[in-house]
């Protein structure tokens, strides 16, 4: 017998993974939930830890990771190493990952192939996608065949050029019809409604209009959830930011004080020191 043997000792308690009708559960109780987007091991881990709630592998990976202008780039092969990381990174937060541009759009066999690879080659629990009410029969075919689906409306990013642009949704009568979108989303059976760029008053009507949970991302505080990008959020990304981000950390000063600071080191001799060396 090996004598790491643990007989007798019970298992560490893992930490129970947080499934979509956990989130049903924020919605009926009428308590808020955090989502962020990840990418890669350290900050999936971090955010698990954190206690967020829901992970995504947003195709702002294009921008975010690929260093793309838009999300329209990154494919399929692009997305799935990265969901993979996020999956095996983490043990409590639900990891959703986004349909890329291209891979759903054509018919629901192709949302369905798509998604399957996402939650079998690369661990994802659930898929967001982009799109309203054109698209209930997709999202009906996708969770006939055991996909959870997230919806995503409102300012739909792989759209920008069909939309005119990086521009809020559902102003004025508008409005009536993301209420509309988002019923028959839900009727097709999405576990959530994410909507981006609408005006609150929007957002809110919406909320109030189905049983899912909402998430907002410039979308006012009626949701029952919230989501940003994690570079924005921790001001790793320079440039300006959309109205929508609030900044919780100066990541990007810190890390470039961090840079400087080790290369003058290496300039000076100062590193590596006599405990750094054999
Ligand atoms: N880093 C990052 N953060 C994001 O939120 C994000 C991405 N990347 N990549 C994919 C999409 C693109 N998104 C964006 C990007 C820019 C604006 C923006 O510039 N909005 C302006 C205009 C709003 C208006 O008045 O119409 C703003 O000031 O918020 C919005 C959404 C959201 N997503
Ligand atoms: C901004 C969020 C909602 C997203 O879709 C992404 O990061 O790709
Ligand atoms: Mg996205």
């Amino acid at each position: 017998m090996p004598h790491t043997s643990t007989a007798g000792t019970p298992a560490p308690q893992a930490a129970a993974r947080i499934r979509t009708h956990h989130l049903q559960q924020f919605k009926d109780s009428g308590t808020r939930f955090a989502m962020l987007t990840a990418y890669e091991q350290y900050a999936a881990q971090i955010f698990d830890e954190a206690g967020i709630e829901v992970l995504l592998v947003g195709d702002s990976a294009s921008n975010n990771v690929y260093g793309n202008e838009s999300s329209l780039p990154v494919t399929m092969d692009e997305m799935i190493p990265l969901c993979r990381a996020v999956a095996r990174s983490t043990r409590r937060a639900l990891v959703v990952v986004d349909l890329p541009f291209g891979s759903y759009e054509a018919s629901p066999a192709l949302a369905i192939e798509s998604s399957v690879r996402l939650m079998k080659e690369a661990g994802a629990h659930a898929v967001k996608m982009e799109g309203g009410a054109f698209y209930a029969d997709h999202v009906r075919a996708m969770v006939q065949a055991g996909i959870p689906v997230m919806a995503h409306i409102g300012f739909t990013p792989q759209s920008e050029h069909a939309l005119g642009g990086y521009r809020v949704q559902g102003r004025g009568d508008d409005s009536l019809r993301l209420v509309e979108d988002a019923v028959a989303l839900e009727s097709a059976g999405a576990f959530a409604v994410l909507m981006e760029m609408v005006p609150a008053a929007a957002a809110s009507a919406v909320d109030k209009a189905v049983r899912v949970p909402t998430i907002g991302i410039g979308a006012g505080n009626a949701t029952t959830g919230q989501v940003l990008v994690w570079q924005d959020m921790a001001g790793l990304r320079g440039g300006r930011m959309a109205r929508f981000v609030k900044q919780y950390a100066d990541l990007r000063t810190e890390l470039a004080r961090a840079a400087e600071a080790y290369a003058d080191d290496v300039r000076s001799g100062a590193f590596p020191a006599p405990e750094h060396s054999f």
